[in-house]
């Protein structure tokens, strides 16, 4: 899959939050997206899967828009990773990663065994068949965000969207949720879009980065031609020295 946003541009209202973003993924690459507070990170994301529409600029899945895709169409090539605070928490293991497969079940039908037969799968390969029946609300915050990547994954998407995975997760969780995530585009070729705070792990983990400034400004590219000191610096009003953090 060749996924592109072209002149991408939103506003709320009369407010204008992304102007003329441009950049593209292909099969097998990990872009991250990066930020200060407020400046549109998840809009952005947003505006990319079409939960909000562009107020200017589209979205282009192999050359096609994002509007001439039905939902279930789309949810079949692509995983959703959605923050933890919009969770329904009320639900099971086994019911949440179920719901991953709604693009394959019709509206007026039950789930079948094949889509018990891929959640079981997923749960199992993640090593969190064991919790299948509990509910939500009584795992922690590392296997609940395992359980959402999990849901994302079940209906075998060509890439994966996921808005700040490692929120709440300690430095243990974070890395195990980066190293399953890069598991998945070297041995998968699924490509991937992070919506992260963390350039450490942007830094480690990622091919592209798009760091979102003020003023609708942007730099998008190689992760190692955007995420440099004199950039990080200038996107989150920091030293430079800042970035010298070493841990001996
Ligand atoms: N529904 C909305 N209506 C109007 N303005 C909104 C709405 N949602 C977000 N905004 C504004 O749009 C801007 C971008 O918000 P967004 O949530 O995309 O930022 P973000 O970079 O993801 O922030 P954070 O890092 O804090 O999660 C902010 O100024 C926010 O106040």
């Amino acid at each position: 899959m060749i996924f592109k946003v072209e002149n991408g541009h939103f506003y709320y209202n009369d407010i204008p939050v992304l102007k003329n973003i441009n950049f593209v993924i292909e099969k097998g690459e990990l872009m991250t997206i990066l930020g200060p507070n407020g400046v549109g990170k998840t809009t952005l994301v947003k505006c990319m899967l079409g939960f909000l529409e562009w107020t200017k600029g589209d979205t282009l899945i192999d050359d096609c828009t994002i509007k001439d895709y039905s939902r279930s169409q789309l949810w079949k090539r692509i995983g959703y990773v959605p923050q933890m605070k919009t969770l329904p928490f009320s639900y099971t293991v086994e019911s949440l990663v179920l719901m991953g497969r709604n693009p394959y079940i019709n509206f007026f039908s039950r789930p079948k065994e094949e889509d018990y037969y891929h959640v079981h799968k997923i749960l199992k390969a993640f090593g969190l068949e064991h919790l299948k029946k509990k509910r939500i609300n009584r795992l922690s915050g590392g296997e609940i965000q395992m359980i959402l990547i999990a849901r994302a994954l079940v209906s075998e998407p060509e890439m994966l969207i996921l808005d700040e995975p490692e929120l709440n997760l300690d430095l243990a969780n974070q890395v195990r949720i980066f190293d399953v995530l890069i598991g998945l585009v070297k041995s998968k070729g699924i490509s991937c879009i992070v919506n992260t705070h963390h350039p450490m792990n942007a830094v480690r983990y990622g091919q592209k980065s798009l760091l979102l400034m003020k003023n609708f400004k942007y730099i998008y590219g190689n992760v190692n031609n955007v995420l440099n000191k004199k950039n990080l610096s200038t996107t989150f009003e920091l030293s430079k020295d800042w970035f010298d953090f070493k841990i001996s």
